[in-house]
Formats: structure tokens, sequence, C-alpha cells
């Protein structure tokens, strides 16, 4: 008798499509992910990376015109779940599958309220078991050392480093079972990018990471597997 596996994917994509009006961005995409590593996604300009990990948290569809076929199911707390089933509510989806951009976004607050904001979103109130998770989040994402004697100053004040990794941390305090990263080194010092690997590095040991990036060295030192788009398809895997 053949033993029984246990499931290591996270992630299953199928022939998904993609539409801004009539321009067809993604082509029939089926593709998985595996839990616990990194997957780089590269590709050229345009070839719709980007348009693929919003697929992945439903952030497009706010977007005038777009639309979407096929499916995409994500194995959190151990259910699979169609994501763009409508019983599934979307602040659930984004609770646990957090996404961190190109250009760092702090919102116009303090330190504390930035990285607070998504317990406060989610319906926390006690306010000691929130400062914890702050300070836990400010510590994962490399940079309580840095705050924790001006938590209450404007998060706008930081450097474009420090705000990328408060931004990660704002990401992370849900405790997010995968993170999709969109270029989130692109804007950053040599200094701030090597932080950024390590901690991707340290997160994918319980995490699912999926990140767009430009940069072939990055992509060597830190992911597991590479995905290459272009024009809408992935080329290999
Ligand atoms: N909101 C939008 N409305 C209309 N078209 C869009 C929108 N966002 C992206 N596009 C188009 O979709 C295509 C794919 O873009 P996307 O940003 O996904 O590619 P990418 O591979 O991530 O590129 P880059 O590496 O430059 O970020 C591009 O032609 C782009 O112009």
């Amino acid at each position: 008798m053949k033993p029984i596996l246990p499931d290591t994917t996270k992630i299953r994509v199928a022939d998904l499509n993609f539409f801004y009006r009539d321009r067809h961005i993604l082509k029939d995409l089926t593709v998985s992910f595996e839990k616990n590593a990194i997957s780089a996604l590269i590709g050229p300009s345009g070839a719709g990376k980007s348009t693929f990990l919003i697929t992945l948290n439903r952030l497009w569809e706010h977007l005038p015109e777009a639309r979407m076929s096929g499916g995409v199911e994500i194995s959190l707390d151990g259910l699979w779940r169609n994501i763009y089933d409508r019983k599934f509510p979307v602040t659930d989806l984004r609770r646990r599958v957090a996404m961190v951009f190109q250009t760092p976004n702090p919102l116009p607050m303090s330190i504390a309220r930035n990285v607070s904001f998504p317990l406060r979103m989610a319906g926390n109130t006690d306010r000691e078991a929130m400062r914890q998770k702050v300070e836990e989040a400010l510590k994962m994402a490399y940079l309580w050392e840095e705050v924790k004697d001006r938590m209450n100053e404007d998060a706008r004040k930081l450097s474009g480093g420090q705000q990328q990794r408060l931004c990660l941390a704002r990401a992370l305090v849900l405790q997010p079972e995968v993170l999709l990263m969109d270029e989130p080194t692109s804007s950053l010092d040599a200094t701030a990018t090597d932080v950024i690997e390590e901690l991707l590095l340290k997160l994918k040991k319980d995490r699912t990471v999926l990140v767009v990036s430009h940069y072939l060295d990055q992509v060597k030192r830190v992911a597991d597997r590479v995905i290459t788009f272009a024009d809408g398809v992935v080329v290999s895997s």
C-alpha cells in the first residue's frame, strides 16, 4: 500500500483568466505553490506578475472594468477554501493572505497605530494584548529596536527602509499564512534590502511567501522556486 503523503500544497490556481476591459492579461494560468517556501515571480515588465498577485487576495475587485474567471483555492487554517466563494468573507481572506507593496505606504498616523491598525479593523479592543502583538510584529520585522522609543511619532518620518519594515510588521501583525510581496525592495538601498531578504528567509519557516522581483541575484539568494511569466502565461516553473 502506498503511504499517504501530507499535502504540502498551499495555493492552487486553475484556468485563471484576467482581463482589464478587453485586454487579456492572464491567460489560462494553472499553477500551484508550496507551503513554507519562497516562490519568486519573475518576467518582463507588463507580463502580469502584479496582476497575478492581486488575484490571490481579491484586491482587484474594486478596479473598474477588471474581470476574472477560473479558480483560486488556498489552504487556510488547514481547510481548502475557494477564495471566490461568495460565502467566504474577503476580510477573512485578507487577514490570512497579506500583501506588501513596492512603495511603502504608511498610514498618516503614529508608528504604533500603523501596526495596530489591522488588529483594530479586526475588532480587537484589548489594549495590552494589542500592544504586545504590535511589539512582536515589529521585532519580527527587525524594526523594534529602532522605533521602541518613538512609537507615537508619525510613521511618515521614518526612512524608506524603515517604512517598508513597518509595512511588513503591519502585514504580519495578524499572523497571515500567506505573504504576497510585490517588488518589496525596489525602493530600498542595499542595507535595507539585506534586512528584508533575511526576514523573508526567516518567515518562510512557517509561511508561504510569493515575491515579485526584478533582481535575479535576489531571486537566487532567497527563492526556493522561480516562476517565469511572459505575456500572461507561465513559461517556466
Ligand atoms: N488598473 C489597471 N487598468 C488597466 N490595465 C492595467 C491595470 N494594471 C495593470 N494593467 C496592465 O496590465 C498589464 C500587466 O501589468 P502588471 O502590472 O500585472 O505586469 P507586471 O508583470 O507586474 O509588470 P511590472 O514588472 O512592470 O510591474 C500591463 O499591460 C499593464 O499596463
